[in-house]
C-alpha cells in the first residue's frame, strides 16, 4: 500500500476530480459514508448516548457533516459542532452543511467559549473528530486548541477523520496539539505522519477508507513509497514450490564473531537459517571454531587462520574469504566482526570486491565511518541496517538530528552511499538509492534486547540468497522481524523474550502472512 504526503494525496484528489472526473462531493460522500460505516462497526454501542462530530472550516469539516447526516439518518442521536462560522464554509463542505440545516441535524456554532461544546462532550457518547485533515497548515491555537484539548480530556472513544487534527500529515508531529483517536479513518491511502513516531501515538487504530479514487490514479501518481504491513508481506512473500531443494534457496555465507561477539555470529546464522536459507556456513577465526562447531547444528563453518589480538579476522583473510564466496548466493557481513584496523581493512576490501550481494551491518558499519566511498565501489547490491548511532557514526551527523528527521535521512544516506539503508528503530525505515522508500508497521518494543539486529541480519540476507531483489528482501525481513516480535509478545508478553526467540518464531510469522496469501488477502 503507498504512503504518501499531504501534497501528494492533494494531488492525488486533484487528479482524481480533473481528469477522471470524479466529483470531490462524491468524494466526500464516499470519505464520509465509508467512516460513519467505520463508526457503525467499532463503536455502535457508544452512539446510542449520541455522537458529537466536531467539524474545522475546510473540506475534513464536510467530511463531517456527511457523517453526521449518515449517522442521523440510522436513527443515532446527533449533534454537530461548527468551530468556524457558517459563511467560512465553501463548495462541497458547504453543500454538505447546507443539506444536514435542511434536515434540523442540531448544529451549533462555536466562537471563542468552549463550555458548551464542553458539556456536550462530557454528555455524548463518541467524538468525531472532523476539524483539520491534510489541510492544516500552522500550529494550532485559540478555540482550536481548547477543543482538541476538551477532546483528550474527555476519556471518550475519538474517531479521527482523515488524520488526528493538529498532527502533521508529514512530520508525524503535533503542530502544537493534537487528537488522540481510538481509531483514525484516513481518506484512500495512509499518510506518513501516521505510521511513524510520535505520529502513531496519536492515531490509534488506523483503517483505510475506499473513497472510490480509481486504482489507475493510484498506480500512475502515488509515489513509490509503501506501509509495510501484512498486505504488502503477503503481496511478495513467494510460496515454494513442491520440487525445490537446498540449492533453490541459496547458500548464505556469514562475516561474523569474534571474541566476546561469538553470540552476534550465532544469532545471524540463526536468523539466516530461520529465514529459509537452503544452506549457511559461518566464516569465522580458527580459534573460535570450537565454540560455533558445539552451538550451531545446521550451519557449517569455514575456520581461518589469519587473527588479530582480539581473535577477529584481518584483511589477510581477505583471498581466501573471496574465493570462499564466489559459489554463494549472499553474504552478512558485521555482527560482531571486531572492531580492530585490521579487521576494518577487511571489510572495505570486502564491501568493495564481494560480487555477490551483501548485508552490512554492526562493525561492518562502524568500519565504514569516514570511508563510505568502498561503498560506492561495490560490485553488487549492498543493504546497510545500521541503528541510529551507527547511521549517526557514518555520516558524520548527530542521533538527535537523525531521529527527528527518520525518513529524510535514511533516504539522503541511501544515496550517499549508493546502498539500501535500512534504518532500525521504532517505524524503522527502507530507502534505496533508487527512491523507493517503506515504513515498517510491524514490531514493538519487545524487540529493543541484545542480538535482534544479528538476527534481521541473517534474516534479510537468507531472504537475499532466494532472490528476492535487495529492497524487497530488506522490506520483507523487516516485516516479517517484527511481526514475529508482534506474535512473541502476544504469546508471551510485552517484552522479555530474547534475540534467539525471534528468530525461532519466524516460521510462525512466515506461516501468518502465507495464510494471508492464501486466502487472496492482499
Ligand atoms: N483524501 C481525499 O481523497 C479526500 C479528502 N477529503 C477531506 O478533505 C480534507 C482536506 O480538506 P482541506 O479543505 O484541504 O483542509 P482541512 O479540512 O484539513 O482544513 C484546513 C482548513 O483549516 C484551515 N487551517 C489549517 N490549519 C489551521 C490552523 N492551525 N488553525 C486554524 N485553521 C487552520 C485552513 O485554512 C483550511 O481552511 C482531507 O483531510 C479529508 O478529510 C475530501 O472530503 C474527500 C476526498
Ligand atoms: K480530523
Amino acid at each position: 500500500m503507498n504512503l504518501v504526503y499531504a501534497r501528494e494525496m492533494q494531488a492525488l484528489d486533484r487528479y482524481t476530480i480533473e481528469e477522471f472526473g470524479v466529483p470531490g462531493l462524491v468524494l466526500m460522500e464516499n470519505a464520509g459514508r465509508g467512516t460513519a460505516e467505520l463508526i457503525l462497526e467499532y463503536f455502535r454501542p457508544s452512539l446510542s448516548q449520541g455522537a458529537l462530530i466536531i467539524c474545522g472550516p475546510g473540506n475534513n469539516g464536510g467530511d463531517g457533516f456527511v457523517i453526521a447526516r449518515h449517522l442521523a439518518q440510522k436513527g443515532f442521536p446527533v449533534k454537530v459542532f461548527c468551530l468556524a462560522p457558517f459563511e467560512k464554509f465553501k463548495g462541497d463542505a458547504l453543500v454538505n452543511l447546507q443539506i444536514i440545516k435542511k434536515m434540523e441535524i442540531p448544529l451549533f456554532l462555536v466562537n471563542n467559549d468552549i463550555s458548551v461544546l464542553k458539556q456536550e462532550i462530557k454528555a455524548s457518547g463518541l467524538i468525531v473528530d472532523a476539524i483539520f485533515g491534510t489541510g492544516l497548515e500552522r500550529e494550532v491555537k485559540g478555540h482550536f486548541a481548547a477543543a482538541i484539548e476538551a477532546i483528550n480530556q474527555s476519556e471518550k472513544p475519538v474517531v479521527a477523520v482523515d488524520i488526528p487534527s493538529g498532527l502533521s500529515a508529514d512530520l508525524g508531529r503535533p503542530l502544537g496539539i493534537a487528537v488522540k483517536a481510538s481509531l483514525t479513518a484516513t481518506m484512500a491511502l495512509p499518510k506518513v505522519g501516521q505510521v511513524i513516531y510520535p505520529g502513531r501515538h496519536y492515531v490509534g487504530e488506523l483503517k483505510i477508507v475506499d473513497i472510490s479514487m480509481p486504482k489507475r490514479v493510484i498506480a500512475e501518481l502515488a509515489p513509490p513509497r509503501f506501509l509495510l504491513n501484512e498486505s504488502w508481506a503477503a503481496n511478495h512473500l513467494k510460496p515454494r514450490g513442491p520440487d525445490s531443494h537446498k540449492g533453490t534457496y541459496g547458500h548464505v555465507a556469514v562475516l561474523a564473531g569474534s571474541s566476546g561477539k561469538t553470540g552476534a555470529a550465532i544469532l545471524t546464522c540463526l536468523g539466516a537459517l530461520r529465514g529459509g536459507a537452503g544452506l549457511v556456513t559461518l566464516i569465522c577465526p580458527k580459534s573460535l571454531n570450537h565454540i560455533f562447531e558445539t552451538t550451531l547444528t545446521e550451519a557449517m563453518t569455514f575456520p581461518l587462520e589469519e587473527e588479530t589480538d582480539i581473535q577477529s579476522l584481518s584483511y589477510q583473510a581477505f583471498d581466501k574469504i573471496i574465493s570462499f564466496c564466489r559459489d554463494k548466493k549472499a553474504v552478512a557481513i558485521g555482527p560482531g566482526f571486531g572492531i580492530h584496523r585490521e579487521t576494518f581493512e577487511l571489510v572495505h576490501r570486502l564491501v568493495a570486491h564481494l560480487d555477490i550481494p551483501a548485508v552490512i551491518d554492526a562493525d561492518a558499519i562502524t568500519a565504514l565511518a569516514g570511508e563510505v566511498f568502498h561503498l560506492r565501489r561495490a560490485q553488487a547490491p549492498r543493504i546497510l541496517t545500521p541503528h541510529p548511532g551507527e547511521l549517526a557514526r557514518l555520516l558524520d551527523i548527530s542521533k538527535e538530528k537523525i531521529q527527528e528527521n527518520r525518513l529524510e535521512i535514511a533516504r539522503l544516506a541511501a544515496k550517499e552511499t549508493e546502498s539500501i539503508v535500512v534504518l532500525k528503530g521504532a517505524a524503522t525505515v527502507v530507502a534505496s538509492p533508487d527512491g523507493r522508500e517503506a515504513v515498517n508497521y510491524s514490531g514493538n518494543p519487545g524487540l529493543a534486547t541484545g542480538g535482534t539486529g544479528d538476527v534481521l541480519t541473517g534474516l534479510i540476507t537468507a531472504l537475499l540468497a532466494q532472490g528476492y531483489e535487495p529492497f524487497i528482501a530488506a522490506s520483507l525481513g523487516v516485516y516479517l522481524h517484527g511481526l514475529s516480535a508482534d506474535i512473541l509478545a502476544k504469546r508471551k508478553g510485552p517484552f522479555g523474550f530474547v534475540a534467539k526467540e525471534v528468530a525461532e518464531t519466524l516460521p510462525n510469522a512466515i506461516k501468518e502472512i502465507m495464510v494471508r496469501k492464501n486466502l487472496g488477502q492482499f
